[in-house]
């Protein structure tokens, strides 16, 4: 064999991305070296990865170590904190603030987006809901961690020293939401970098995407690391599992939606395959555990919004568009019913929309309900 193709052979097995059983780690070296990932990201990412696992071991020892129940505080969304909702949120603010890279970080938990002193700042943005689905904490049923990463905007890039805080914090709000016509690009879910969730359950699971296919890396306790275990998942283009809060039926479908009532009833009289077998109702009310199924199994899963809440729970920036990236680069679709969710407009911080997110073909079954 020739020196060049001895050579060649090298560069491809220092590029290739590592495969299942390899540490999270050791993937996102790959993925640098492999130039999918450049290295400032892959710090922020790794800085994630540890913040979900501390914030497992919290979740896992919550009943013994006191971490169950309220935290008598009420966040921007008006619902009551829970003592993990406060932890996880300080536990992801410290490490992403200390990674150096990240220079605006918005949270669920948090009013308005918060700049990180100039000493650490760095070029990401990073969106994230701490502890999704919290409500199901203290019946240990799964809850996870979402998170979003974009590019800043040089532009909004506060300086420290001649802005006083007000004027700061509407730069972080501009950089987090980055609305035309001001900035070179927005943060519609399309400019993401990078986006994923860990999922606390039986398995302690990472799922991301950097926008070459989603990996899934389970938390081996024995070794304290994230191992790959599943690799460039593909959503079911079917699946015959619905995931709706059915006691949100009646306010839906009265006053707000006629085509959600008649898709549901459909699906009761199967769907697209019309055979009169029901598809499956599933919902556990964590969006990070009723879509980590749906990605594997297939289906569709959907939070509408009704008659009180035309554009239902859900918020567009840290919690739908990461999701219907993830989705999308499995195959599947992210829609708020009559497009992309990808495609929206961010114009505040907490913005709702309406979600439905699965297999591709179900998800343009209920779209075809409601065009
Ligand atoms: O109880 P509901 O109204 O069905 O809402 C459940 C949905 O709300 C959420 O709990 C909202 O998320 P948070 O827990 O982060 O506020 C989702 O995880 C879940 O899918």
């Amino acid at each position: 064999m020739s020196v060049a193709t001895t050579d060649e052979a090298s560069v491809r097995a220092r590029t290739a991305p590592a495969g299942l059983g390899s540490t999270f780690t050791t993937w996102l070296l790959k993925e640098e070296i492999g130039g999918r990932v450049d290295g400032e990201l892959a710090i922020v990412l790794s800085s994630v990865a540890l913040a979900c696992k501390q914030i497992a071991s919290r979740v896992q020892r919550a009943p013994v170590a006191g971490d169950t129940g309220l935290a008598g505080d009420v966040n921007v969304q008006g619902e009551d904190q829970k003592k993990l909702d406060v932890v996880a949120n300080e536990i992801f603010c410290d490490v992403l603030r200390t990674s150096g890279r990240t220079g605006v970080i918005a949270s669920e938990e948090e009013d308005v987006p918060v700049a990180v002193e100039e000493t650490y700042a760095g070029n990401y943005v990073v969106v994230f809901d701490p502890l999704d689905g919290s409500s199901n904490l203290d019946a240990a049923v799964s809850t996870g961690s979402i998170f979003g990463v974009y590019d800043s905007d040089e532009q909004c890039v506060p300086d420290f020293d001649a802005e006083d805080d007000a004027a700061v914090e509407e730069k972080c709000i501009a950089n987090v939401c980055q609305a035309r016509p001001l900035h070179l690009h927005s943060h519609r879910g399309n400019n993401l970098q990078a986006a994923g969730y860990c999922m606390y359950s039986s398995s302690t699971m990472l799922v991301l995407t950097v926008g070459d296919g989603v990996y899934m890396f389970t938390l081996d306790a024995s070794i304290g690391e994230f191992v790959m275990s599943h690799e460039r998942v593909r959503i079911p283009e079917r699946g015959r599992i619905y995931s709706f809060n059915e006691g949100n039926a009646k306010a839906r479908s009265i006053s707000h939606c006629e085509g959600l009532k008649r898709y549901a009833d459909d699906l009761r009289a199967g769907g697209i395959d019309q055979n009169g077998k029901p598809y499956s109702a599933r919902y556990i009310g964590s969006l990070v555990g009723d879509f980590h199924r749906t990605l594997l199994y297939g289906g569709i899963y959907g939070y509408p919004g009704d008659a009180k809440n035309p554009n239902g729970k859900l918020r567009l920036l840290y919690e739908c568009a990461p999701m219907s990236f993830i989705a999308e680069q499995a195959g599947g679709m992210g829609s708020t019913g009559t497009g992309r969710v990808m495609d929206v407009e961010p114009s505040e911080v907490h913005q709702r929309v309406p979600f439905y997110v699965g297999s591709a073909k179900e998800v343009q079954y209920l779209e075809s309900f409601l065009a």
